[in-house]
């Protein structure tokens, strides 16, 4: 028999217990031990929960599980980086094998605690982190690895995947759709790593780690999040044959990692733009194997739970085996980022503008001036003498476009420009 700790009842630690617990007969067979639930350590004891335990499971002491000379795993799943980062540590210093879904953690101090875990003899698996029930850890780690891959574009992030759908198809307020994620689970404890980016840029850091075997600080990772997505910008997108998605990308080339976060216009005939609601995608190319998709839900309870006990599964067996998979995180290399003004794209440009002769030979000059050529250009027309007025442009890099946007900002027949988003024609 093994035993297992589980730090945090919430969404995710509630549906590794249902699991455990339905499938239990399933699993032993698979393990080829048992696997028993010993402590789960909460916040508040006193909390109404939708699963009864015996007494003395429930612990709000982390210690009777860390330190427990008993337990064999310690699965973490409270979430945040204080004190998740310090039990994991305590953990792993007591030999225990870890779990965790925690991508802020991985992200952040990955370095530490491969480290450490080595040092130590035990295994720390983190399949739940990245992209919630999708299988694509363990791919990087064994099923891909005989690639070298060089591009990685993610959908990563369920809330705002449902969010971005729920305002296109259902043609819901931002505000409405949030509330809904939220009460479903999928959201993290602060909704703002999900809605502005972070807990995209903490997944493609952990999937850049595996992949392109470079430890990236994610600090210096490029992050935009959706906030700034008006409705507008949606039928906009759909008129000129695109959908809005929140991409997680990652290049690697001789110049360095182009890796970043943020809102993209994708063709609405691309794989990626049928990626809905709470799914999460990975999209990568491998030179032998070509390209790979895969996708599924990536937040909640029970796609979540499923990554996080295939993972105690795998460390059950190999403990009960005598094996353990050694990650050969002592080659992997520190990343040089590539500045994002040095990265070209296509950019989609919504303004508000005077209608008045000559605002649009003013606009071109600009972008003539700056190396900006124009893709394409759809002009509102409104009764109204403030209009809308959209353009696509061709492939240029970041900062020739800040340049001449700062230039058209000033020009008096513009009154302001609204959206910047760009446009990912190539993935
Ligand atoms: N929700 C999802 O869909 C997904 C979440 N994840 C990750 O899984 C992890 C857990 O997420 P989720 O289940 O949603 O989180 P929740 O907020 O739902 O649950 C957190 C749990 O941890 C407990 N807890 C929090 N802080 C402490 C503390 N300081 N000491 C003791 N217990 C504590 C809470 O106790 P109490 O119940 O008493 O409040 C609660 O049981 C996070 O790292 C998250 O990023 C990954 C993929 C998907
Ligand atoms: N908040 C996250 C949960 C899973 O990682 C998300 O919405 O994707």
């Amino acid at each position: 028999m093994l035993k297992i700790g589980i730090l945090g009842l919430g969404t995710v630690g509630s549906g590794v217990v249902k699991i455990l617990e339905k499938n239990e007969e399933n699993i032993k067979n698979k393990v080829g031990a048992k696997l028993k639930i010993e402590k789960i350590l909460v916040n508040n004891l006193n909390k109404k929960r939708e699963l009864n335990f015996a007494q003395g499971i429930l612990t709000n002491d982390a210690a009777e599980i860390i330190d427990n000379p008993e337990i064999d795993i310690v699965v973490e799943l409270i979430g945040g980086e204080y004190p998740a980062y310090d039990y994991i540590i305590k953990a792993i210093e007591n030999g225990k094998n870890i779990v965790t879904a925690n991508k802020l953690v991985i992200a952040k101090h990955g370095k530490v605690i491969f480290k450490k875990a080595d040092e130590n003899n035990v295994q720390v698996c983190y399949e739940g982190s990245v992209a919630g029930g999708l299988p694509i850890i363990r791919p990087l780690q064994n099923s891909l690895a005989a690639n070298k891959i060089k591009k990685i574009y993610g959908i990563l992030n369920g809330t705002t995947n449902y969010i971005l759908t729920d305002m296109s198809k259902k043609n819901k307020e931002f505000a409405d759709s949030l509330a809904q994620a939220q009460k479903f689970g999928f959201a993290e404890a602060d909704p703002a790593s999900d809605i502005e980016g972070a807990d995209a840029a903490y997944k493609i850091t952990i999937l850049s780690l595996l992949a392109f075997e470079r430890f990236v600080d994610v600090n210096s990772v490029y992050v935009e999040g959706i906030t700034n997505i008006a409705s507008e910008d949606i039928k906009l997108a759909a008129e000129m044959g695109y959908i809005i998605k929140l991409l997680a990308i990652a290049k690697n080339s001789d110049q360095g990692l182009d890796i970043r976060v943020h809102p993209a216009f994708v063709p609405q005939d691309h794989p990626l733009a049928m990626i809905n609601g709470t799914y999460n995608c990975v999209y990568l190319h491998g030179d032998a194997v070509g390209q790979v998709m895969s996708t599924a839900r990536g937040a909640g309870q029970m796609p979540t739970g499923s990554a996080v006990v295939s993972d105690i599964m795998q460390v059950s067996k190999d403990i009960n085996f005598n094996q353990r998979e050694v990650q050969r995180i002592d080659k992997f290399l520190d990343s040089q980022v590539v500045d994002i003004n040095e990265i070209e794209n296509s950019f989609y440009l919504r303004l508000e503008v005077y209608d008045q002769p000559g605002v649009m030979a003013h606009i071109a000059k600009i972008f003539g001036d700056n190396n900006v050529s124009l893709a394409s250009v759809l002009q509102k027309q409104k009764d109204n003498p403030i209009v809308p007025l959209v353009f696509i442009t061709h492939q240029v890099k970041e900062k020739d476009l800040n340049k001449s946007l700062k230039a058209i900002e000033s020009l008096k027949d513009v009154v302001k420009i609204n959206n910047i988003i760009r446009v990912e024609n190539n993935i």
